[in-house]
């Protein structure tokens, strides 16, 4: 495929690694705003960029026809915005917060666990990210995926970071601590013991992995919004 990458810093020199180790051809990579005539020569960009510029960079893609699949955490506000661009545009755009097949899997355990533990009322859930020192965004977009998880299936109605006292809200607390590519943790703790599960990442290399896949696997795919449950067909029954 004719690959553009669209950020080119931690991540985005990754995707370089993996996207050439899997023959593809990188036609434009930038760390700053579009050129739009060198991202036309591309079928597919991958968006590791910063939260201010990801929203731009998306629907930019989807305006001039090439398939986008971001990565970049911090900009979901904006997200159904982006949705309304692809569906109007006729494009295909895929986000995560996470690409990791990993992670992936860790989110099918979240969801599962999450929905044994809702009528378990003397467990409170919390959740831990910790991050390099160079993550501009808290918490993790991981850790808000996690807690979307659990309030779907269970009675807790919100998240907030830094962790408050409160009944119904899932206290995600971040850490930054040099070295450390991805680690998260879901703490269910009662009186009586403590259940969690935990994810680490030991380095950006399956986030890229996952996000060069993704991009071979849009191509093959009608017009649409996609997600990494779509790419990876994760499903516990089977
Ligand atoms: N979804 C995942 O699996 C996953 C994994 C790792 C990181 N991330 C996210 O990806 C993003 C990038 O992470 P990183 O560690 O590579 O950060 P980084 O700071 O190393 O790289 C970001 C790069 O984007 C560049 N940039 C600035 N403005 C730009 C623009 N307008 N267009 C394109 N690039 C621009 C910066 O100059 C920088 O080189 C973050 O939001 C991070 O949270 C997601
Ligand atoms: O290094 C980062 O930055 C990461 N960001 C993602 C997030 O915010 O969840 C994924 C893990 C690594």
């Amino acid at each position: 495929m004719k690959l553009a990458i669209l950020g080119y810093g931690k991540m985005g020199k990754t995707v370089e690694e993996i996207a050439s180790s899997r023959n593809h051809e990188i036609v434009y990579i930038t760390s700053d705003e579009l050129d739009i005539d060198q991202l036309k020569k591309a079928d597919v960009a991958i968006d590791f960029s910063i939260p201010e510029a990801a929203f731009t960079n998306v629907t930019s893609c989807l305006e001039h026809k090439v398939s986008i699949v971001s990565g970049t955490t911090g900009w979901l506000n904006q997200y159904e915005e982006a949705v309304e661009v692809c569906k109007s545009e006729s494009g295909r755009f895929l986000y995560a917060s996470n690409f990791s097949i990993g992670v992936n899997v860790f989110f099918e355990l979240n969801s599962h666990l999450a929905k044994m533990m809702s009528g378990l009322k003397e467990y409170k859930v919390k959740l831990k990210e910790i991050h390099h020192l160079e993550k501009k965004d808290a918490p993790s977009g991981t850790a808000i995926s996690l807690a979307d998880q659990i309030i779907n299936e269970s009675n807790y109605q919100t998240w907030n970071h830094p962790p408050q006292n409160d009944k119904f809200s899932i206290g995600i607390e971040a850490e930054r601590e040099e070295g450390v590519f991805g680690f998260h943790d879901v703490i269910y703790d009662s009186g009586i013991d403590t259940i969690s599960i935990s994810h680490n990442a030991k380095s950006r290399k399956g986030f890229a992995h996952g996000a060069v896949i993704a991009a071979e696997w849009i191509l093959k795919q009608d017009k649409g919004v996609y997600s990494m449950k779509d790419v990876l067909q994760l499903n516990s029954t089977t």
